[in-house]
């Protein structure tokens, strides 16, 4: 077959080339498009494609966002239909929608492509984005009927056009019979039409089987239709339990709490022992399995057969519960996860900090009491945290948003899919999401949502609440320690109302898809919860352009405050004998001498200097971080106990944490907060100076201490002895 464009082997979209076609485009708007390609060429191009994706080595996934347009609100009897004819390039009207049917099996890569027609035969090339779809398990196959709102031609690098979806509300399936849908597309005889219910099951069960299971789904909605007429109880609720199952696969968590509810008052309904119990009365499931609660009023752990009960398990977990208590085992819940076994079946735990109005910088996280360093403050389990198991070709994508010129990789490309398909399916997770910090986006694009009205999951506001609100989240933060573990993007609801500050009073870590976050000080109650987003750069400009890039802010921390009057000069100098340690320091590696130490020791000195006047002194210093670390695990190596006793106490004082030995007793006097895995080092060094001086009752409290923070940076208690050990 020949290929049809020889510069072009795939639909792929390019994010370069649809940028220059921004820049250049603008002059088209409103028009009609120049050329569109007959529709024999677009079914050859179409089949060539096809073949290629089939044969061929793919490029990685290129997710791609054009500048940002809100989803229609038209409902469907407000909208007016317009034909292929009308459409104009880039100019989308939201009243109007228009009537497609797709004629090929559809593209399925990074988007979704296939050919449609319209009611008088004229054809288009459609392309339907951010919908997770698959090819063996397609959205769109061959006659679906769609309803596209606010249709318009879009640009193509290639010189043509097609049509393009970004909102998955702009899409809708029609059924043949639906009203609107042009005669002569009714006429697709259903020859299978005569199967009894447990035929539809059986071949919905095949299809889940194979994972297609929007296949399955289709079937056991028939298999439901048929079983509803024939009276047949059993059967009835064997399907709604089906579809529960494919449901909960699908991320569709309100229909499997429907699915569910109706099974399980079947089964009440049809069993003597509960024919006068609530759980005849499906709305009352349905508000259960949505109540966030621990609790069991209906006694469902005990009268449901195990089938349901474990479907009602993992609605209440995917719909999220919660618990007042800090009460976990965490070492058995640390000591489960693996890369397929990343969610946890835990309750989450938020009640003790609540989210308040602060005085500059929006909503923020409040401590409801008093924590003392090291308490667990909450437990909190991912909204959306995709798994992917190898950084492998299956997974390999990206996301860009051309529209404010951002790019995200793999990580947060795969999150924001995932999350588009949650809000998608599941209205009632779209308040809690959509009340999320968007950085003005939806006020300045969208409109004032009035009492009980459906709020619309509109992909531009999405993207910009992830980009504020995500975390970078490895499989367990204790394998940081040892291994490089694969870092994925998640999001956490609750915690994402906690805001930055470089010296925080809190921070978090993750077991699994559990965030915790826990006090890296004592806390007084109703004072406002802090971490870090990122580790503070340690030039004052580079910091705050970090924080203004990503989450348009400027910190206003206490070290912020100080650091903001250093000035350019005298940061330039601290900067200058930071980057002179700093290759010494990799020039040593770990073969050091006594005499490079010492001259190293000297020219420390000369950069402590440049602190001398008082501003810092409870602060942290963080350009004498690094080269104190390299000191004290130096002097480590060359076994000298006393020097490295004597820098690690340092390298704690560089931290803002100031500590005295006095009478044989440890103590922390001031702590910044930074509690991390370089202050944790420093403590392990100290305890091993102690005991070779023989003083083991001051080594002991300072690994009583260490345990505290070791909690602190991995979540939990488990590896703390190996860690010590090592
Ligand atoms: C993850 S949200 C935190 C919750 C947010 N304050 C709210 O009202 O929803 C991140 C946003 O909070 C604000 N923020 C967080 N830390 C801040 C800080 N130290 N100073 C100023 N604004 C901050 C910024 O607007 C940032 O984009």
């Amino acid at each position: 077959m020949a290929r049809p464009d020889p510069i072009r082997n795939t639909y792929e979209e390019f994010p370069d080339e649809l940028k220059e076609l921004l820049k250049t485009g603008q002059n088209e708007m409103g028009r009609n498009p120049s050329t569109v390609p007959s529709r024999d060429i677009l079914l050859h191009n179409h089949e060539w494609h096809l073949k290629f994706l089939v044969e061929s080595a793919m490029p990685a996934r290129n997710f791609v966002l054009p500048p940002a347009y809100p989803p229609s609100r038209a409902s469907a009897s407000e909208a007016k239909r317009v034909g292929i004819e009308d459409l104009r390039i880039d100019l989308r009207n939201p009243n109007d929608f228009i009537l497609l049917r797709a004629i090929t099996g559809p593209y399925v890569y990074s988007s979704t492509v296939t050919i449609v027609e319209g009611e008088y035969g004229q054809a288009a090339r459609l392309t339907v984005c951010n919908l997770e779809d698959s090819i063996i398990d397609p959205i769109i196959p061959v006659g679906s009927i769609l309803a596209i709102k606010q249709p318009c031609w879009s640009r193509l690098p290639t010189g043509s056009y097609h049509l393009r979806v970004d909102h998955p509300s702009d899409l809708e399936f029609l059924n043949q019979a639906d009203g609107g849908v042009p005669k002569k597309w009714r006429n697709t005889e259903d020859v299978e039409e005569n199967k009894d219910a447990a035929t539809w099951k059986k071949d919905g069960d095949v299809m889940f089987l194979q994972k297609r299971f929007r296949k399955a789904l289709e079937l056991y909605n028939r298999a439901h239709a048929r079983a509803a007429s024939s009276l047949d109880v059993a059967a009835q609720i064997d399907n709604y339990r089906k579809r529960c199952g494919v449901d909960l696969v699908l991320l569709r968590f309100d229909a499997a709490a429907y699915d569910l509810s109706q099974a399980v008052s079947l089964y009440a309904k049809s069993n003597p022992s509960l024919f006068s119990s609530q759980l005849t009365e499906p709305s009352i499931i349905e508000a259960w399995l949505h109540n966030r609660s621990t609790d069991d009023p209906l006694n469902i752990a005990s009268i449901l057969p195990r089938p349901l009960k474990g479907l009602a398990n993992r609605i209440k977990f995917d719909l999220a519960i919660y618990q007042t208590t800090p009460k976990y085992n965490l070492e058995r819940i640390s000591s489960y996860v693996g890369p397929l076994t990343l969610h946890m079946d835990v309750a989450n735990y938020i009640s003790d900090a609540e989210i308040k109005q602060t005085q500059h910088h929006g909503r923020g996280l409040f401590a409801a009491r008093a924590f003392r360093c090291g308490d667990l403050i909450t437990a909190e389990k991912a909204f959306a945290l995709p798994a992917y198991l190898f950084n492998d070709r299956s997974t390999e994508c990206s996301l860009y948003s051309l529209g404010d010129g951002t790019a995200t990789d793999r990580a947060g490309a795969l999150l924001f899919k995932e999350l588009v398909q949650k809000l998608r399916h599941n209205p009632s997770l779209r308040e809690s999401f959509f009340d999320l910090d968007d950085g003005g986006y939806w006020k300045e694009r969208g409109w004032e949502a009035k009492e009980g009205d459906d709020i619309p999951v509109d992909v531009f506001r999405i993207e910009h609440i992830r980009r504020r609100n995500c975390f970078s989240a490895p499989l367990r933060s204790l394998d940081l320690l040892t291994i490089p573990s694969p870092v994925h993007n998640g999001f956490w609801i609750h915690s994402s109302y906690i805001n930055h500050a470089c010296l925080p009073n809190s921070a978090r870590t993750f077991i699994g898809d559990i965030l915790l976050l826990r006090a890296t000080r004592d806390i007084a109650k109703d004072e406002e919860l802090t971490s870090q987003y990122v580790a503070p750069e340690l030039m004052y400009e580079e910091r705050q352009e970090k924080f203004m890039g990503t989450w348009g802010f400027a910190c206003d921390c206490t070290l912020c405050a100080v650091d903001k009057t250093v000035g350019m000069k005298l940061e330039g100098e601290r900067m200058a004998i930071f980057e002179d340690l700093k290759s010494v320091a990799q020039r040593v590696g770990s073969k050091p001498t006594v005499r490079v130490l010492k001259r190293f020791t000297r020219r420390l000195r000369d950069l402590e200097a440049l602190f001398v006047d008082n501003t810092y002194a409870k602060l942290p210093r963080l350009c004498l971080v690094h080269p104190t670390l390299f000191l004290t695990e130096a002097w480590r190596t060359l076994k000298n106990v006393d020097k490295t006793i004597g820098s690690a106490t340092n390298l704690l004082r560089y931290f803002g944490i100031i500590t005295s030995v006095e009478e044989e007793r440890f103590k922390v006097l001031e702590n910044s907060g930074l509690v991390n895995v370089e202050t944790l080092r420093a403590l392990k060094y100290m305890a091993e100076g102690y005991d070779c001086k023989g003083r083991t009752q001051v080594a002991g409290q300072i690994r009583k201490v260490a345990s505290v923070w070791f909690r602190i940076i991995t979540g939990a208690d488990l590896g703390i002895d190996e860690f010590m050990r090592a």
